[in-house]
């Protein structure tokens, strides 16, 4: 039993800010002597007594925690000296100490599953069980590549012809729903959500959408049903991210009414195309379309167009003549998937396997396009295509969320260390993994909110084909995609390290989902490719709202904060440190935008300089790194303003405040990261700066003490999640199973 002396000691304590993992930290062994600390730390700390109760944030939590340690200590040892307390009072004494009076908030688990399951969670069930229900569709943990491509290959016609799921029909009429399949058919394997995507997003997008009727009725069912397997064949190995750059032509022969396709050298040879090296049996080949001419040079170039290639016999699978297709080999991961490398050799194709929504050739050679120049044709092309980005940042969080649940399942079970005589603590309680493991655990909550509302947004595009809404769609596709995969890819890392040694083990899935998911970051577009086209888009605003245009829906926050932005920072709210005015949305929103206005501007005002000296290639480059830390901070503020709609608009009262205070954290961790732009410019003084500071540990604290209910929400059955360690009961003899004991 704790003795009540001591319960009523630390709910006298005026600090709130008491930490457990401090508390563990000095209870270990060889660390400083905390009672040789200098003097002045111990007037800081007399000094911290005397803080008010409405100051939200102690002045230094650990100094506190030293002092309160020490008495419980003392008076622990005086009245009990040996039996450590039940592990509950245990637990209700870390709480006290760890948020005064603050209780634990109750989560509705169920609620708030439903919640953030959202309205295709029976699809992605259904795939589940179906691989459940299969376990020779299952992938292996190090199966080799050729038997990974096999596999893959019958995992998606296991999904597509018995399991009756059928993402073609979602990818015109429900994309909310086609994204649920991708996603949760990576979360089985990544290698088939990708093989998924190339097939459906890719091959068959290019024909649904830069095709025309002829094509849909001629290739629909069989891309369907998978009886057409197909690529789509746009890299070359000269070029990825300038696709202008293409060199593939495709001359048209009046004379017998065909495409000539032809690999002119050998930086032109199609690379990485996924479905190549065995599967496919066609190809959307990118290739820039030469019509004859009567002048000197006899071929006129109108730009990149997309023509349907057959490249393997439908019968045989043989190569047809004139096709070199090799295999680009074994990759760092996504092995399942068969990335190929192709040549064409005067390939002839009938003309009406030009892809011709955008442009159109008639029998006698003529051209034809209701876009009049070659930059706006290629720029409607290459829109078309957004939906593959808009795949990668959905299933992207879903690899977060498998990942961010085991690296939490597994710091709850997992315990080291302890104070004397007492039970070890879970490694989550340390200060440093809820650091490393909680902010990231909020991120996933917002970029969950910031992936539906894309998904949303690009339904609605499809649907009504708004001007306005393909250019915000195109930029916020851009933007997220490179946002969230470049954050997942880290933290992939991360959760390795802090699953410790049985991290590392390939049974509990981080170095697979690492391999896998890196990619992401490159394939649909290289991420900073992408955050330069954001930072494009704010500037292409920012110059027609001074020439009295408007901002777009997503940008209209521009509008209102460039305007403060232009004005001083208020001297008053500039120290407010209070603990309501730091969880207040309005400010944390305000913060954020106030960033991303002051970038844009001073980008502006750089770029205008530069451009005058350099040119604009090279005043872009010379502000490179400002643009690209430009479109982050306006993806960031546009992920919070999603989050905090999500937080609103919940219905259920315990889930609400759950995810009010997992927003927080989302916003004060990312401020606080950020800290140094803020100070410079005196948004933040010192004071409110390091309120922030203490308010995110703390913050980070309370998101601990409910963590294993946010990670159940995601509601993934651990046949999904499969990592032995982070198993809902019995991980560790699982683990131990697994290995042979
Ligand atoms: C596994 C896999 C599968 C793929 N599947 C397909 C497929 O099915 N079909 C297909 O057509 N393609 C596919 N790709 C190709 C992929 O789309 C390209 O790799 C991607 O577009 C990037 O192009 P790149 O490789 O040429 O990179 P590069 O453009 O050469 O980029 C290399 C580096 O240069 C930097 N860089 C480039 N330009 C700029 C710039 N303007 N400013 C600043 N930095 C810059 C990039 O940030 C990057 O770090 C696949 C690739 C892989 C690896």
């Amino acid at each position: 039993m704790i003795h009540p002396l001591i319960i009523r000691h630390v709910n006298n304590y005026p600090q709130r800010h008491v930490t457990t993992s401090s508390l563990f930290r000095l209870n270990r062994p060889n660390r400083l002597d905390l009672a040789s600390l200098p003097k002045s730390t111990k007037k800081m700390e007399s000094q911290s007594r005397s803080t008010s109760h409405n100051q939200t944030v102690d002045d230094d939590s650990r100094l506190i925690t030293t002092a309160t340690t020490r008495r419980i200590q003392r008076l622990t040892l005086h009245l009990n000296p040996n039996p450590p307390p039940p592990e509950e009072e245990q637990q209700q004494l870390l709480q006290r100490l760890s948020c005064g009076s603050r209780a634990k908030l109750e989560v509705d688990k169920a609620a708030l599953s439903i919640y953030m399951k959202g309205k295709y969670s029976q699809i992605q069930d259904r795939i589940f069980e179906f691989f459940n229900s299969r376990p020779d569709l299952q992938t292996p943990v190090g199966i080799p590549k050729d038997e990974h491509r096999e596999l893959c290959w019958k995992q998606l016609l296991g999904l597509v012809r018995e399991a009756g799921v059928r993402p073609f029909l979602c990818v015109a009429d429900d994309p909310g729903k086609y994204f649920a399949i991708v996603e949760a058919a990576g979360s089985v394997d990544m290698s088939l959500g990708v093989k998924l995507g190339v097939q459906y997003s890719l091959w068959g997008g290019s024909v649904l959408n830069l095709g025309t009727k002829k094509h849909k009725d001629k290739y629909y069912d069989g891309i369907d049903n998978l009886d057409y397997p197909g690529c789509f064949a746009m890299t070359e190995l000269h070029h990825g991210s300038n696709v202008q750059g293409l060199q593939t032509v495709a001359t048209f022969d009046p004379l017998t009414d065909e495409f000539i396709i032809d690999t002119p050298n050998d930086g032109a040879i199609k690379w990485w195309i996924g479905n190549a090296a065995v599967h496919g049996k066609f190809a959307t080949v990118f290739a820039k379309l030469m019509l004859p001419t009567l002048d000197e040079k006899g071929v006129t170039d109108m730009g990149v167009h997309a023509f349907i290639v057959p490249i393997r016999d439908m019968k045989t699978h043989q190569t047809l003549p004139g096709i070199e297709i090799h295999d680009c080999g074994h990759k760092v991961g996504l092995n399942g998937v068969d990335n190929g490398a192709l040549r064409f050799r005067s390939v002839r194709i009938p003309r009406d396997n030009l892809l011709n929504r955008f442009g159109d050739v008639s029998r006698d050679g003529k051209y034809t396009s209701s876009l009049p120049t070659i930059n706006k044709r290629f720029a409607a092309t290459l829109g078309e295509l957004v939906g593959g980005r808009v795949g990668l940042a959905y299933s992207s969080v879903g690899v977060l969320k498998i990942a961010v649940t085991i690296a939490t399942r597994y710091s709850l079970l997992r315990q080291q260390f302890g104070p004397p005589k007492q039970p070890e603590v879970s490694i989550l309680d340390y200060q440093s993994q809820q650091h490393k493991l909680m902010p990231m655990l909020a991120s996933t909550y917002a970029f969950y909110f910031a992936t539906k509302h894309l998904v949303e947004q690009y339904s609605e595009m499809k649907k009504t084909h708004d001007e306005q809404l393909v250019a915000d769609v195109h930029a916020l596709s851009a933007g997220l995609k490179s946002y969230v995969t470049s954050y997942t890819a880290k933290s992939l890392s991360v959760c390795r390290e802090a699953c410790g040694g049985h991290g590392y083990a390939a049974v509990n899935r981080f170095g697979s989902l690492r391999n896998d998911h890196d990619i992401f970051q490159t394939f649909e577009g290289d991420n900073t490719v992408l955050l330069q086209q954001v930072a494009a888009d704010l500037l292409k605003r920012y110059k027609e709202k001074f020439q009295g245009g408007t901002f777009a829906v997503t940008w209209n926050y521009l509008r209102e904060s460039m305007n403060t932005y232009l004005s001083q920072p208020n001297p008053v709210t500039v120290r407010w440190e209070g603990e309501d005015h730091l969880r207040d949305p309005k400010f944390q929103l305000d913060a954020f935008r106030y960033r991303t206005s002051r970038l844009l501007q001073s980008v502006a005002v750089r770029l205008r300089k530069h451009s005058k000296t350099l040119g604009g290639f090279g005043a872009w480059n010379r502000c490179l790194n400002h643009l690209l830390t430009l479109a982050e901070s306006h993806i960031e503020t546009v992920i919070l303003a999603k989050f905090i709609e999500g937080v609103q608009n919940c219905p259920d009262p315990s889930s609400r405040a759950a995810l009010k205070l997992v927003c927080d954290l989302y916003a004060l961790n990312r401020i606080w990261n950020d800290i140094g732009t803020y100070r410079n410019v005196d948004y933040v003084a010192p004071n409110k700066a390091k309120a922030i500071h203490k308010l995110t540990e703390y913050l980070s604290f309370q998101v601990r003490n409910i963590a294993g209910e946010l990670v159940d929400a995601f509601d993934l059955p651990d046949h999904v999640t499969r990592a032995p360690i982070a198993m809902k009961s019995e991980a560790y003899s699982q683990y131990t199973h697994y290995v042979g004991f």
